[in-house]
């Protein structure tokens, strides 16, 4: 991708070019390769798939939804139906390849699929080859799906914000560089190096702060406020609150994470990026929260 974009820079010296496709085709393929490994190739078709499907989901709840509708055999549903058959085929077909290859022995790959169908397999054989326990064909699935649907727009919404400020933010860009630079000059560039990088995971908690790729979470109450009540928690708010971030709280202001998001919010319930409690986001160890 960089390659590509220094190609078009050099032709002119400079260029108008759209990075968010290219930032979310970086994040699905990261992804990809994170969930299938070496069936990469295998995988961005899935994805592809799963990206035309979230297109016609949110048409689906941008409109006036009537009970039943979605069973009716409209142009739009019975595109959608054959989507997630093609996508179930898909992943079995996978699935299959990978159950076959563990059979015969093959190490299993350290890949999301490889690590839920080690799981898997454990619990039936310690369940005396019980198939009804372990996940099911189904669950891996559905896992395999959620970990794209939730990673990749989320990722490549945070990377296309994180260009917008530090080009309205020299000085922050210069002082991003310069860590990264420095930083991977030392080590390389792998997971555990990326606590070395105080000013990046200020600059993401920041962005997080101002443009959270999710902004709200929905709730549906079980037993408080009455049972069965639907509530949205709103993350875009609270993270511009004055009241609870001062008077600059809509300014790109990296620095309030200087010293941790403890101190940044004094304590409070006011930072969520990544949700929080039991359903939090599972990448969120990596900004530290
Ligand atoms: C900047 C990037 C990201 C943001 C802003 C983000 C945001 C969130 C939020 C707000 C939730 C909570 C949803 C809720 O409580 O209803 C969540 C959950 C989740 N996220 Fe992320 N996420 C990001 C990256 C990722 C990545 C890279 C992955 C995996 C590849 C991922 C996988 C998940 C999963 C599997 C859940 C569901 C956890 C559960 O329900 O138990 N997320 N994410």
């Amino acid at each position: 991708m960089i390659n590509e974009w220094e190609r078009l820079v050099s032709k002119e010296g400079a260029c108008e070019l759209d990075v968010w496709p290219c930032l979310q085709t970086l994040s699905a393929d990261v992804i990809s390769l994170a969930a299938f490994g070496s069936s990469y190739q295998e995988g961005r078709k899935i994805f592809q798939l799963l990206r035309e499907q979230e297109k016609f989901f949110t048409t689906a709840i941008q409109s006036v939804y009537i009970p039943g509708s979605r069973f009716l055999p409209t142009k739009q549903n019975k595109k959608m139906k054959k989507i997630y058959e093609e996508v179930r085929v898909l992943l079995k077909g996978i699935i299959n390849k990978r159950e076959e290859a563990m059979k015969l022995g093959e190490a299993s790959k350290h890949d999301l699929l490889g690590i839920l169908m080690e799981y898997s397999l454990k619990e039936i054989r310690e369940h005396g080859n019980d198939r009804n326990t372990g996940m099911s064909l189904e669950d891996v699935i559905e896992e395999c799906k959620l970990f794209y649907l939730a990673g990749q727009e989320t990722t490549s919404v945070l990377l296309v914000w994180a260009m917008v400020l530090l080009s309205q933010n020299q000085n922050w860009q210069a002082r991003t560089r310069e860590e990264v630079l420095q930083v991977f000059e030392s080590y390389p560039p792998t997971y555990d190096a990326l606590r070395h990088l105080k000013v990046v995971t200020m600059v993401l908690l920041e962005v997080l702060r101002l443009y959270p790729a999710a902004v709200e979470l929905p709730r549906t109450s079980r037993k408080k406020t009455p049972a069965g009540v639907d509530v949205s928690i709103h993350i875009m708010l609270a993270h511009h609150d004055k009241e609870l971030w001062g008077e600059d709280a809509d300014e790109f202001k990296p620095e309030r994470f200087s010293e941790g998001v403890a101190k940044a919010t004094k304590n409070q319930f006011a930072y969520f990026p990544l949700g929080a409690g039991p359903r939090i986001c599972i990448d969120f160890a990596t900004l530290h929260l």
